[in-house]
């Protein structure tokens, strides 16, 4: 067991699907792996490991931003020894190119957290990118499936609600859309010489105020979820 994920190690695949939200995890669990067992209800960071088509797989909640999410995926890596991670998180479109229930690939991500500061010292602005082979993969797996997808950079927030931060130029800058955990994904997958990717849903647009319904959500979900597996199926 880690400090947060209360499980042997044994129990844990070394590829996992990583949700922000508890509740995606379960529906991740219950709606597509076979010989689900929950493996973590620690804080209710809800943690699932069974079967994808006859692949081992894990679903683990991370919470909600960096701090959260860095303590999920180091203890995956460094306790549990996982080798590929998936985010499958909701964004706030940006771009007025992204229309809310897209699918985002993170190509890299743009942040305003301290963390690559604290890694890397001052003036080294550290850029954190997916892995190519799980972003090519999942790009080819989107056009298989006639599924339109966009690749690019997201931003990577410190705080949901940010009234300071200039979203025009960074929209102007090619940024797509916000989030608040992908960062911290992409810098320790580095650190730690593992594979990681974000797959994310456009819940809402914060430049058009653009909203999707909680079945509009489920659906657009289940295209990203649907993608990530597919990427899981092609490793
Ligand atoms: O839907 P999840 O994966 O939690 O991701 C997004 O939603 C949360 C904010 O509502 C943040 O965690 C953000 O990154
Ligand atoms: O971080 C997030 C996630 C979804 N929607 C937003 O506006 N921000």
């Amino acid at each position: 067991m880690s400090t947060h994920i209360d499980a042997k190690k044994s129990a844990i695949a070394p590829i996992v699907l990583l949700p922000g939200d508890p509740l995606r995890a379960k529906y991740i669990a219950e709606t597509y792996l076979t010989d689900a067992v929950c493996y973590n209800t620690v804080r209710n960071a809800f943690g699932y490991t069974g079967y994808f088509e006859g692949v081992r797989v894990s679903v683990q909640a991370t919470g909600m931003g960096i701090p959260s999410m860095s303590i999920y995926a180091t203890e995956l890596m460094v306790d549990y020894d996982v080798q590929v991670l998936i985010r499958v998180g909701t964004a706030g479109g940006l771009s007025p190119d992204v229309k809310v229930r897209d699918v985002i690939l993170a190509q890299g991500s743009t942040t305003d957290s301290s963390i690559i500061l604290n890694t890397f010292g001052a003036g080294m602005y550290f850029a954190p990118l997916a892995d190519f082979k799980l972003l090519d993969q999942a790009y080819h797996e989107a056009q298989a499936q006639g599924l339109s997808v966009q690749v690019g950079n997201v931003l990577g927030e410190d705080r949901f609600y940010n009234d300071e931060i200039d979203r025009h130029k960074l929209i102007k800058y090619g940024v797509l859309a916000t989030e608040m955990e992908t960062p911290a994904l992409y810098l320790l997958a580095r650190k730690y010489q593992r594979q990681a990717l974000a797959i994310l849903t456009v819940s809402n647009h914060l430049i058009t105020g653009e909203e999707t319904t909680a079945i509009e959500r489920q659906t657009s979900f289940d295209d990203m979820i649907a993608l990530a597996f597919a990427v899981v199926k092609g490793l």
